[in-house]
Order: structure tokens, then C-alpha cells, then sequence
């Protein structure tokens, strides 16, 4: 069936059994002829004609088998050499695994529960009841086609949008919501309506400055969080003539929004800040240095600060910044006012612009988060958006990691546990089987697929894009940084696109509006992005706030590294947003079997009642295999054997080739071992098979000298497994260190970890990486760049 849809076929079906060969070792040897190369007369390499049908190319080869295959043409001759192993043994991908506990033979049916725990409310609740003005209820129904406030917007607009009494100071805002569910426009609604009515006086222009200001940690959301504030700036400032009410203040346009992501040069960004931007949106560390060196950036009237993925900022070592950005408010604060009293600068009508307020969103309230908003909040409340209770708000207290954050009760949530070497083919198949399921229904199926390392990350894009079936050379040698998507055509139709911190900011951006669909300048794709399936594979920095539309189903093919069962609902919590429905996918080791218990007794400790989220379904291997590869009986079987064949003759057919797997694989270990202490149960490298693992980078063996590397990553891991959650470099973090002014606290973070892991040598008095392919940090490069023109006394 998922043949058809994929115009995948077997003409030639591979049905020999395979000869059960062991060696001494009980591992089952292969040779597979279809590895075979030219031979090194060959100087030049047969063209082959690409066959239609991906799979079909390579089960036309010869299927004679013998024990080892012998690398003798004059290209494999080279990636050889990089792989320093002139003679592969080729292990079966299907014997000698682990034995893996039975699991569901069929895939579990999906249905939407009647209620979906972050949808739009369906009882008697409206926008006009909590508040929010007629201009912005007509823009929200009529243009972005929001009908009814979610249970935290219900919540928490009463509370924002009352305004400022100096008997009764409202309180600030602790947002605590399940992901999807609407925290964005809670924020801003009040924000735009509170400086709504400035626009009707008029010696207020731009020129007063900026009024409100939110801080998200990464690029990615500060554009996205700009860009709904830029569609809710467009509304009407009058209503429609019939219904004027010409008593009504009339509105001019001045309210404009700026961002400050270091997307642009400092020079630019002062001369927008100059002409004023009256609501702006940043990420920490550029908006600290405006704030530091640019005089022309008026923010002494700053009423509103929102602090977005508080605890992502606190992952993030983003503390010291943004007391930064708190201190400096208040200085330039103290300046106005001293100013005001002096007649130098104006008041702003009857708007209360002394008092701050301050709305801080955070999943978790960690010890750090709760120490951030005793330092940024004043008589704060937090609000959960209950769906029972509209008035559910308590004070700030400590609470567990998870607790009172669970994932949307219409997430789908699976497992497949899945020995070490079927991890490849295994992603694929569920990947051509998700894909092929969109295509019967006719929808643009989108998936995003978490790894725990740039490097992984590359690779996987890389092998994708460029490994095919038939091993024609399409391989046009490496990929640039700023290469955007990728077509597999084991994957028909989808385009592949990659997010992590190493790419240049363009390249990161046009990858998330690739893959949400949205046409896209810098592409060379031809087909139409709208209508393409997409598939985004990433590192943690994709993990938090970005709303990304039609997200099908979330792949954690890497369990997360940092952050344990919060990272976890973060992930998830990119599909099924908004009421909409969702499937979570997680490959599971055989080793770490005991994570599914671990996690689901966090998840029934975080829902407010034993509810399905606290519910993971185990999903055979075998059959996520045969629905992706398709065959009868056991057929997948060497299908998915073709395939990872077809993914090790790439790796093997260049230097670079080898070198991008290598990376991968060594970086994916180095991830592995920063598990913090309290998982080096589940989660511990000596537990991982580095033969078995290699095949999952599509390597015949593992690197040299890995057998020493992964005890070294133990020993490291559990090292810093010991250390406070506070000192521990998270996933992702240099992912999320955007722009220049964060470089020095970046490499301070770098450094330390580095140095912790032993991995820092000095060299003419300065610091050099002794190791190589960085994990979650970033690309060996960049490593070795950032650390290069530092010299450490
Ligand atoms: N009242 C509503 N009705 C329908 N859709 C809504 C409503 N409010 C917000 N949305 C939509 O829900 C989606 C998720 O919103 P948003 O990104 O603000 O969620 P969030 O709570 O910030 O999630 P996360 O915690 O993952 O960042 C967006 O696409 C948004 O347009």
C-alpha cells in the first residue's frame, strides 16, 4: 500500500535467506556484492542511469554474497583511506541485535480526545467577556480567524488588561501554560491595547521611544513573536463606517514594532531605534548592549516587559544579562523621571509609565526561574489557565521540574524501541510511512525529527540528500552553510530541511519558513514549498516556542541530552498546538528501556489527573519497517537492508562523505555522555554497542580509537553528572548564542565545559580544542573559531 503511494516497487523482490554465517565473535557476517565498486581499472566510473524507482536500482544489483568486500576502486580507494579499513566486514542489520520486549504488532489507531487541553474554549467564554477592545476582537475573528480565547488567554487577560490603579497596583504575571496553547497573544493583547489609546494624542509619535519590550532566547522565536505582533499591528484603527462611533477617539498610526535579533548590523539597528520603535522585540544579549552603548535608544518610558521562555533563558546562562537589561531599565527609568521633574521631558497623558510590569512566561519554576522573578516581578501571581477554573492563580513557589506541565491531552505519544543498528533504516521507514499517510490524504505532512548534535544533524541532512538508491553520483561535493533543503528520493515529494545553531542566521531562518511553507527567495528548490511535505531535522534550539503550522508528528530520534521530562513535553509540544491533533514519536534503545517508566511517572505527576499524556505506546520495530518499506512477510527485511547498504556506499564514496559520518557519530557519543547523573541509569555510554551504533552513522565500523573516546565520554559524563543542573552546558546552548554581543559569554560557557571535559590544550599560551566534532555546542569549526582568538591566562 505505502508502495504505491511512494511509486516505490520491488520488481526484483529479495527473497534468499540470508546465510546465517557466524565468526568467532557470534557476529554474523555478510558481503554483500551490491557493495561492489568499480574495480580500479576503471578509471573512470560508469555512469549508471538513475532508476525511476529509488530501491528498485539498488535490488537490480547482484545479490551474491560473500564474507568480505574488498574496496579496489580508485574512489573507494580514497574514502578507504579516510576510513583507514581497506576491508569492510559487512554485519546483518537483522541478527545479533538485543532482544527488545514485544510490543504492539500493530499501529495504535489515533483518535482526538473530545477535548483537547489547549484548544480554544467552547463554553460561554469570549474576548468581549475578558476585556479585550472591539479593534482587536474584530481584527482576531475577522483576519486571523481566532473566535475565543484559550484557558490561559481567559485566564490572564483580565488580570493584564486592568488598568493601573495607584490604590490597587495590578499584579505581575507568571504565565505557566501547556505549550500551544496561546501564551503569545496573552502577552500582547494587553501590551497593544494598553498603548492603544496613546495613539489619539497627538504630540505622541514614535519619537517617545520604546514602551514595551519582550526577550525570547533565539532568533527563531523573537522573529516568529514579531511577526504575529507585525499581523496584529495591521488592524483596523476604526471600526467599518456603518458602525462608527464617531464619539470614539480617532486612532493614528504610530504603533510600530521593531526587532533586535543581530540579524542586522548595530548601525542599522541604532537608526531604527533613533526614529523610535514603540514596541520591540530581542534577544537578550544584543538588546543589553543597545542598552549599554547606543544613547539614541530611548527606553526610560518602558512600561512592559515580557520575559519569554524564562527558564530557556535561564538554560541558557542568559542570568547575568538579563539583570543587565533590569538594571538598565531602571537607570534609564530614574533618568526620565528626573528629567519630567526637571521639564525636560514630557508625561504621556494620564499613562502610568513609573510602574513597571513585568509578565514572565516559564514551563518550570525552577529554583533560578523563582530567583529571576523575585528580582524582575512585583506582587507576582501565577497563572495556569485551568480549563475548569478561570480563576486559577496562585503565588510563585518552588515547585518539581515537571509539575503542572504535561503535554496536550490529544498528543499521540509512541515508542519504538530499536536496536542500535536498525536506528537508520528505522527513521526512514517511519518517515516514508508518516509521509506516505499524508499523501493518501492529500495534505502536506510535516515532521520534525530532534538530534542531539550539529554534527548528527549535518550528517543525517547530508546522507539524505545526497545518498541514493542506484549510487549514481549526485553528490556535488560538500554542502555550503547557507544551503537551505535537500530532496531525498528515498523520502519522494518531501523536502528536507536543518536547523542548528552553526548556520548562518539567513540560512536558519529561511529553513523554519521553508518548512512551515512559506515561499522562500533563498531556495533552489523548484517544487512548490506550500504543497511539499517537509521535514526538519534539528537540535534542541527548534525545542521551545516555535509554532510552527500543520506539524504532523514530532521524532525524537535523539532522547533529549539536558532537561529530562521537560525537554521532553517541549519537543512534543511542537505538534498538537492549539486544539489540533499530533503524534510523538521517540526511538528508544534497547538499553534504555526503563526511560518510557521513568518518563511516564514525571508526565502522571505533571497532568492534573491520571489522563492519557501519561501514556506512551510501544510500537513494534518490525512493523514501523514493514509499513515504511512495504513487501510481504520478511521482505522489509532486506528492503531495509538495501537501503542502509545504499547509505554506507555514500558514506564510503568520499573523504568528506566519511568524515561528515565519523563527526556525527563521535559527537552523538560526546551528547550521550552529558546525560546528567540522575539518568546514567538509563542513559550511559557504556551500555552502547559502538559497532552497532556505527551502522546507525552508516558506518562499517566505529572510528579508531572510539573504544577509547566513549570511556573518556563516560568518565566526563558522569563528571559533570555531578555537577548543580546550573553549571551543566545545555542542549543546544550555543544554538541559542545569537548574536555577537553573547559571543564573549559564550565562550566563557564553551571554555568551561571544554576545559571540565578535559578537552582544551594550550598552545603558544592559548586555549586550542584538543578534541574533535563538538556535541550539542556546535560544529567542530565553529568550536575551534570561537576558541581560537581567546587566550586564557
Ligand atoms: N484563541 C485562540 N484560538 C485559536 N488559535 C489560537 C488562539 N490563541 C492562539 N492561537 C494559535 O495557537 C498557536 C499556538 O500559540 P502560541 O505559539 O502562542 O502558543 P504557546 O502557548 O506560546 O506555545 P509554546 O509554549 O509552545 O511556546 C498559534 O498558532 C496561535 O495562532
Amino acid at each position: 500500500m505505502d508502495d504505491l503511494v511512494l511509486n516505490i516497487s520491488f520488481d526484483e523482490p529479495v527473497a534468499k535467506k540470508r546465510s546465517n554465517l557466524s565468526n568467532k565473535y557470534g557476529r554474523t557476517l555478510e558481503s554483500l556484492t551490491s557493495l561492489k565498486v568499480p574495480s580500479s581499472h576503471d578509471k573512470t566510473p560508469k555512469k549508471r542511469k538513475a532508476p525511476d524507482n529509488p530501491i528498485q536500482g539498488a535490488s537490480n544489483q547482484p545479490k551474491k554474497r560473500r564474507k568480505l568486500e574488498e574496496g579496489t576502486s580508485t574512489h573507494v580507494q580514497a574514502a578507504s583511506a579516510a576510513v583507514k579499513a581497506p576491508r569492510h566486514i559487512v554485519s546483518s542489520l537483522f541478527t545479533s541485535n538485543p532482544l527488545v520486549p514485544k510490543a504492539s504488532t500493530s499501529l495504535p489507531i489515533y483518535t482526538t480526545p473530545a477535548l483537547p487541553s489547549n484548544a480554544p474554549l467552547t463554553d460561554s467564554s469570549t474576548f468581549e467577556g475578558v476585556g479585550l477592545h472591539k479593534l482587536l476582537i474584530n481584527h482576531l475573528q475577522g483576519k486571523m480567524n481566532i473566535q475565543k480565547p484559550t484557558s490561559i488567554q481567559r485566564a490572564a487577560l483580565p488580570h493584564l488588561l486592568r488598568p493601573y490603579d495607584d490604590k490597587s497596583p495590578p499584579p505581575d504575571i507568571f504565565l505557566q501554560s501547556q505549550t500551544g496553547s496561546g501564551k503569545t497573544l496573552a502577552f500582547l493583547l494587553p501590551i497593544i491595547q494598553d498603548l492603544l489609546p496613546l495613539s489619539s494624542l497627538s504630540y505622541i509619535d514614535r519619537s517617545i521611544g520604546t514602551l514595551a519590550i519582550i526577550i525570547a532566547p533565539t532568533r527563531e522565536l523573537a522573529k516568529q513573536i514579531s511577526d504575529v505582533l507585525e499581523t496584529l499591528l495591521k488592524m483596523r484603527l476604526r471600526e467599518s463606517q456603518e458602525i462608527s462611533d464617531d464619539t470614539e477617539p480617532r486612532l493614528t498610526r504610530w504603533l510600530v514594532s521593531g526587532l533586535l535579533s543581530g540579524g542586522a548590523t548595530r548601525a542599522h539597528e541604532k537608526a531604527r531605534l533613533r526614529k523610535g520603535l514603540p514596541i520591540l522585540v530581542a534577544t537578550p544579549g544584543r538588546l543589553l548592549d543597545h542598552l549599554q552603548n547606543s544613547t539614541s535608544f530611548n527606553v526610560g518610558k518602558c512600561r512592559w516587559l515580557v520575559l519569554d521562555e524564562a527558564d530557556r533563558l535561564m538554560d541558557l546562562g542568559f542570568e547575568e544579562t538579563i539583570q543587565g537589561i533590569l538594571k538598565g531599565l531602571d537607570g534609564r527609568r530614574k533618568l526620565a523621571m528626573k528629567a519630567v521633574e526637571q521639564g525636560q521631558g514630557m508625561e504621556v497623558g494620564g499613562w502610568e509609565w513609573r510602574e513597571r510590569r513585568t509578565i514572565l512566561c516559564s514551563a518550570t519554576i525552577r529554583e533560578d526561574v523563582q530567583k529571576l522573578a523575585g528580582t524582575a516581578l512585583k506582587r507576582p501571581i501565577v497563572i495556569r489557565g485551568s480549563l475548569d477554573d478561570p480563576n486559577d492563580t496562585q503565588p510563585v513557589q518552588a515547585q518539581s521540574q515537571a509539575e503542572h506541565f504535561a503535554p496536550p491531552s490529544q498528543l499521540s505519544q509512541k515508542y519504538i524501541v530499536t536496536p542500535l543498528k536498525l536506528r537508520l533504516v528505522t527513521l526512514v521507514a517511519l518517515l516514508r510511512s508518516l509521509l506516505a499517510d499524508g499523501a493518501r490524504r492529500r495534505d502536506p505532512t510535516r515532521i520534525i525529527v530532534f538530534l542531539s548534535s550539529t554534527d548528527s544533524v549535518d550528517f543525517h541532512w547530508s546522507l539524505l540528500g545526497k545518498a541514493t538508491m542506484g549510487g549514481e553520483d549526485t553528490d556535488k561535493g560538500p554542502s555550503e552553510p547557507d544551503q537551505v533543503s535537500v530532496q531525498s528520493s528515498l523520502l519522494p515529494d518531501a523536502i528536507v530541511y536543518r536547523l542548528h545553531g552553526s548556520l548562518p542566521l539567513a540560512t536558519r531562518l529561511a529553513s523554519v519558513s521553508g518548512f512551515a511553507g512559506k515561499k522562500n527567495k533563498s531556495s533552489k528548490s523548484n517544487i512548490a514549498e506550500a504543497q511539499s511535505s517537509t521535514i526538519l531535522l534539528c537540535t534542541s534550539v527548534a525545542s521551545r516556542g516555535l509554532d510552527l503550522p500543520q506539524v504532523r508528528a514530532v521524532i525524537q530520534y535523539d532522547l533529549p541530552t539536558e532537561g529530562g521530562a521537560t525537554e521532553y513535553i517541549h519537543r512534543v509540544g511542537r505538534t498538537a498546538r492549539a486544539g489540533k491533533g499530533g503524534e510523538a514519536w521517540s526511538f528508544v534503545c534497547p538499553s534504555e528501556a526503563e526511560w518510557v517508566p521513568w518518563l511516564e511517572e514525571r508526565l502522571s505527576t505533571s497532568s492534573a489527573e491520571d489522563t492519557p499524556t501519561a501514556k506512551l505506546h510501544a510500537v513494534d520495530n518490525a512493523v514501523v519497517l514493514r509499513k515504511g518499506f512495504g513487501g510481504k512477510g520478511t521482505e522489509y527485511e532486506e528492503r531495509a537492508t538495501e537501503v542502509q547498504l545504499a547509505f554506507e556506499r555514500w558514506v564510503l564514496a568520499s573523504k568528506e562523505n566519511a568524515e561528515l559520518a565519523r563527526s556525527g557519530f563521535k559527537s552523538h557519543l560526546r551528547a550521550y555522555a552529558t546525560h546528567p547523573a540522575d539518568e546514567k541509569h538509563i542513559f550511559h555510554v557504556r551500555n552502547l554497542h559502538s559497532g552497532h551504533l556505527a551502522k546507525a552513522f552508516a558506518l562499517r565500523d566505529a572510528p579508531s580509537g572510539m573504544d577509547k573516546a566513549s570511556k573518556a565520554a563516560a568518565k566526563v559524563g558522569s563528571k559533570a553528572g555531578k555537577k548543580k543542573h546550573a553549571g551543566r552546558q545545555p542542549a543546544g546552548a550555543l544554538d541559542s548564542s545569537d548574536e555577537d554581543a553573547d559571543i564573549s559569554l559564550t565562550e566563557k560557557r564553551m571554555k568551561a565545559i571544554v576545559r571540565e571535559q578535559g578537552r582544551l590544550t594550550k598552545k603558544k599560551g592559548m586555549l586550542m580544542p584538543s578534541g574533535v566534532g563538538e556535541f550539542q555546542i556546535a560544529s567542530s569549526d565553529t568550536l575551534a573559531k570561537l576558541v581560537k582568538s581567546v587566550s586564557i591566562d
